[in-house]
């Protein structure tokens, strides 16, 4: 179908023929033909970089120019909002406004209401719902990109909850992998369903065993015994690859073998322009185990690296400089980054259970990595047979057909936060109320039974009772208190909110940093780091040893709680290290984590500070302990020591910086300000721009600053320039 047959804004068509599009996919034309131009709810189940996010785009902005309102798009992933954000920015020449939103869960992010197209993690989105942002009510189309991770264990109720909440409010357009039952979804969206295996470039699928290739077309190719031919082969045919393990340490180990086959391929200038690349890595251990790998044009990616190294990584791929890329599956997961050739090298991982082998969808997805559109005429798949039979794992993942996805709305922990939410933010008032809001969920829609569901949450409610989050009134309706609602606007889960709550007694009576980030590290909300058996001895002398410090009794070695709270002692360890300034590169090594690890667990610890200080609010807090919690939670924020507190408030002054200027003699903001420009350029780290930075922080106009204004807008901004500063 050419693009000008749409039915849609004429605007819209050009800024499409402008990318060079000039026909619609097949999947795409169906997909624009099943009404949900006119308003239809629609599911899109289509390969990956089939052309979803294109149906999506015209969907939102035909609609946004045609009736106003606003449109949200939601994803799993923080890095895919900046993905998708870019992408949608085009549309601004329309008028349109477009705006992402990821982090800081107590916000009703009433800035978004002059925005047209919002794009949201699925939580955050949540989080703005139950803030009862007050644009709410003009979102019109809501766009679920990756709806099949309503099956995932862990974020699969908060997609689930959102479009139960949104159904009958907005427009909703789904856009899925393929699954075992997307009619079910469907029919539970009340939506029309567009389903295809359609794709811009043919997959060829297969299996490898020990030198021979089955093809699912029964053809069979030979090479040598090793898989990794196969990536040799195809860097060799001027391609590239994308390679599928099942740990970060596989993934690191397999770059730098493939590594060593791969570089006498690469041309001169190749070798020169990644040998810039790897230098332009900042150093730590994980960077420099990539290193190896990198110069030699393979990269390894997994959650481990920091975010910047990934999109350096991802970039370079794109541009054909690295070759290969060994990953975990977390790349399956909506970044998009086709290769000629996927090599798939294990169908099992470890889980909690032990062994198990990776779902048919997820190995679809990765499959479906396979062809870069534009470059290649097909892609190919390959799975590794080691010792499982060939004829096994094609039958299971190249001719199986994807599981069905489950609600995972009974999950424990998302429940209790979802059954608190509907009380305090959409006013649920008893249980009758309750259940009516769960039969418009997918859970009730599969099993059209909610007698399992009923009982867990009547549990809930009686735990929220109990713990002062919600209250009964006369007639028995829910009442909710400051507590619950205050928990629920923090977006933790009430069980993370009863346990700081039960805590701050004694944390008035011994508030230290150890026992408030074990308490932290204890809670549903936070991802500790699990110790190592070998460590366990060690984190348990010192639990012994801070014992008095600790707000929990330490558990008995055979208790089901002393994993868990070894583990939280390890990531309790690991915070003090980082508020005393211990260097990054030393907490990696020291615990063996990565960059992206440490990233993520003060992330969230930040999140949790932050929260437990709120709720501490509500409780008759003592000013003393307030304040230390404040300067801890700033302390934690920067990792830094009390004594740079002042400094790391200073723009770009974070650890490193503020830690080299204390010690050059610059302790407050004073000491700043009364500096020689050239004593603080001989700083380490402190260079010009920073400075700049700083003297505007103080309010002294620059050199060449716009002199209009400047005193109506600021009476306190001193007169004088840089060179007042040049004693
Ligand atoms: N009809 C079309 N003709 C040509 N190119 C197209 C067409 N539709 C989409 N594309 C291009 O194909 C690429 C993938 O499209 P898109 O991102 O919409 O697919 P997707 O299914 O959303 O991918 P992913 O699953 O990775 O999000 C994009 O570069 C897009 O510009």
């Amino acid at each position: 179908m050419r693009i000008e047959e749409l039915s849609v804004d004429e605007r819209v068509k050009r800024i499409i023929r402008e990318r060079g599009i000039e026909e619609l996919y097949p999947p795409q034309a169906k997909a624009l033909k099943s009404g949900v131009l006119e308003g239809k709810n629609l599911v899109l189940a289509i390969p990956t970089a089939s052309g979803k996010t294109l149906v999506s785009e015209i969907v939102m902005v035909n609609k946004l120019l045609h009736e106003g309102g606003k449109a949200i798009y939601l994803v799993p992933l923080k890095a895919l909002a900046e993905e998708k954000y870019r992408e949608f920015k085009a549309w601004e020449v329309l008028g349109l406004r477009v705006a992402a939103t990821t982090g800081d869960y107590d916000s009703t992010d009433e800035w978004l209401g002059k925005y047209d197209i919002i794009v949201a993690t699925a939580e955050k989105f949540d989080s703005l719902l139950r803030h009862g942002s007050s644009w709410i009510r003009d979102v019109k189309l809501v766009v679920a990109d990756e709806v099949h991770l309503i099956g995932s264990y862990d974020r699969g109720a908060t997609l689930e909850m959102i479009l139960s909440h949104m159904l009958d409010k907005a427009q909703i357009l789904a856009l899925s992998a393929t699954v075992g039952n997307a009619e079910e979804l469907a029919e539970w969206l009340n939506a029309e369903l567009v389903v295809s295996d359609w794709r811009p470039v043919e997959l060829r699928k297969g299996v490898f065993s020990h030198g021979q290739l089955f093809w699912e077309d029964g053809k069979i190719d030979r090479y040598p015994s090793s898989w990794d031919s196969l990536v040799v082969d195809a860097i060799k045919k001027g391609k590239q690859a994308l390679v599928f393990v099942n740990t970060r340490r596989s993934a690191e180990k397999e770059a730098v073998s493939l590594a060593s086959k791969i570089y006498r391929l690469l041309t001169k200038p190749e070798q020169r322009k990644l040998e810039e690349l790897t230098e332009s890595l900042e150093s730590n251990p994980t960077n420099n185990r990539l290193r190896e790998a990198l110069k030699k044009g393979v990269a390894f990616h997994h959650a481990g690296l920091g975010r910047s190294e990934r999109t350096v990584i991802e970039d370079a791929f794109r541009e054909g400089l690295i070759k290969v890329i060994t990953a975990t599956p977390t790349l399956s997961a909506g970044i998009n980054l086709p290769a000629f050739r996927v090599i798939i090298r294990d169908t099992k991982r470890y889980s909690n259970f032990g062994w198990v082998d990776i779902p048919v969808l997820e190995v679809q997805q990765m499959m479906g990595r396979a062809g870069r559109p534009k470059y290649d005429k097909r892609g190919e798949a390959i799975i590794v047979a080691k010792t499982e039979d060939p004829k096994k794992l094609m039958e299971r993942y190249v001719f199986g057909k994807p599981e069905k996805l489950f609600s995972m709305l009974s999950n424990e922990s998302a429940f209790r936060g979802q059954i608190l939410a509907l009380i305090t933010n959409f006013s649920i008032g008893n249980f009758r109320e309750l259940i009516e809001f769960l039969e418009r969920t997918f859970y009730f829609h599969q099993r059209s039974d909610t007698s399992q569901l009923e009982w867990k949450a009547k549990e809930i409610v009686y735990f929220l009772i109990e713990n002062e989050f919600i209250d009964l009134d006369l007639n028995d309706h829910f009442m909710p208190l400051l507590f619950g609602r205050r928990t629920s606007q923090l977006y933790i889960d009430p069980l993370t909110a009863k346990k700081f709550r039960d805590a701050f007694p004694k944390l008035e009576k011994n508030p230290n940093p150890f026992g408030i980030f074990q308490l932290i590290a204890s809670t549903p909300d936070m991802g500790t780091l699990n110790a190592r058996r070998k460590e366990m001895e060690d984190y348990l002398d010192l639990a012994y040893e801070m014992e008095e410090k600790l707000y929990v009794n330490i558990p008995y070695w055979e208790d089901y709680t002393f994993q868990s709270f070894i583990n939280e002692v390890k990531t309790a360890k690991i915070l003090l290290d980082w508020i005393n300034e211990v260097p990054e590169t030393r907490i990696y090594d020291a615990y063996n984590i990565d960059p992206g690890d440490l990233y993520r667990i003060l992330e969230l610890a930040d999140w949790l500070m932050y929260s437990l200080i709120e709720l501490y609010k509500l409780f008759e807090p003592k000013e003393e302990v307030l304040a230390y919690l404040r300067n801890l939670h700033l302390r934690l924020r920067h990792g830094v020591r009390e004594e740079l507190l002042e400094l790391v408030r200073l723009p770009n002054i974070g650890r490193k910086r503020a830690r080299a200027l204390y010690n050059a003699g610059f302790r407050t903001q004073e000491d700043i300000i009364r500096a020689k420009v050239s004593e603080l350029l001989a700083v380490e780290g402190i260079g010009m721009k920073v400075i700049e930075g700083l003297f505007r922080y103080f309010g002294v106009e620059l050199p060449g600053a716009s002199k209009k204004g400047a005193d109506e807008r600021n009476p306190k901004k001193r007169r004088g320039t840089l060179d007042d500063f040049l004693r």
